[in-house]
């Protein structure tokens, strides 16, 4: 497992990275997101030992990750697909990492296997889309059959396909039983990849839950109500502090207040009900309220 302690990045004046506690476990897809700015590359750095922490620690299996010998056994990571050599070819790419890190030639063929590309093994990188470029990318880390799993952004530059593939992908390499650490700035990439969710603005932890938990959270948080006797519910549900707004001769929408208080105001003073229904918001958009605070830019400066 991945385990962060008061992880602490500084850049000069900017803290990119603010005291992040949490422990990634294997067996399972972690999300890790936040948006643009929020720190999860320099987070994903730390882990691999690419960058020193200003303080706090990262370990990964106990140990700082950096000291550990023929890295790509332990940990194997996707961050920039576009860092390569151009004018290697795939297979010439993975030949010298697994060359340099002790991976049997083999492992060479079956990762690009897996990711599709052994047809244009030979071809230079130089010539391959971004999505292939990924592939490669993904090739890299699997390489080395390692137990730790980190992809910054994975899905970027693939087509539906690539990102039914790649999710098909993780939630296998999950089920083998390893940890499996995805970062994303969209919640829409997550919200069929990833069972737990790690959620950063401005560096800080904002939530680290399942999935389940934080859909839960933003499940019913507008109820709708439909009845004869419309405004004198609406007068009730706003004396107990609900926010009520007539959308229709007999609906009220309700906000402020849980769809089980309202159906107990509603019983407490005998109106009928024709309809009680919560309607969450979209995964996306309660993702982007949780993070509203802490985006870095906004369109026109509203901040
Ligand atoms: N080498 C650096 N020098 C100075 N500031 C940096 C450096 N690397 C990152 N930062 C700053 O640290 C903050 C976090 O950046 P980081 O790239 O980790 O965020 P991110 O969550 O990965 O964002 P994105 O989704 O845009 O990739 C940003 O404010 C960024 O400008």
């Amino acid at each position: 497992m991945i385990e962060l302690d008061a992880l602490t990045k500084r850049y000069g004046g900017t803290t990119a990275v603010d005291g992040l506690t949490c422990t990634v476990r294997p067996g399972r897809v972690t999300g890790f997101l936040g948006p643009n700015g929020a720190g999860k590359s320099t987070t994903l750095r730390m882990v691999l030992g690419l960058h020193a922490p200003s303080s706090g620690t990262v370990t990964v299996a106990g140990r700082v990750f950096g000291s550990l010998p023929r890295g790509l056994r332990h940990v194997g990571a996707l961050l920039d697909a576009a860092d390569v050599h151009g004018g290697l070819s795939a297979v010439g790419h993975l030949w010298a990492l697994a060359r340099g890190n002790r991976i049997p030639r083999s492992r060479v063929g079956e990762v690009l296997d897996e990711v599709g590309l052994s047809s244009v093994g030979k071809r230079r990188i130089g010539g391959f889309s971004l999505g292939m470029k990924q592939r490669l990318g993904i090739a890299t880390a699997l390489l080395g059959d390692p137990p730790v799993l980190l992809f910054d952004e994975p899905f970027n530059g693939l087509d539906p396909e690539g990102v039914l593939w790649v999710r098909g992908l993780f939630g296998r390499l999950a089920a083998e039983g390893r940890t499996v650490f995805v970062s994303s700035h969209l919640m829409s990439e997550m919200e069929n990849t990833a069972e737990h969710l790690v959620v950063i603005g401005r560096g800080r932890l904002i939530a680290d839950e399942s999935l389940t938990a934080f859909s839960a959270r933003s499940a019913g948080r507008r109820v709708v109500v439909r009845t004869p006797e419309a405004a004198r519910l609406a007068g009730v549900l706003a004396a107990a502090g609900a926010v009520v707004t007539p959308s229709g001769e007999e609906t009220l929408t309700v906000t402020g207040m849980g769809l089980e208080r309202v159906g107990e105001l509603a019983f407490e003073y005998s109106v009928p009900l024709r309809e009680l229904s919560g309607h969450g918001a979209s995964l996306e958009a309660a993702f982007m309220e949780l993070t509203a605070a802490s985006v870095e830019y906004l369109a026109g400066d509203r901040r």
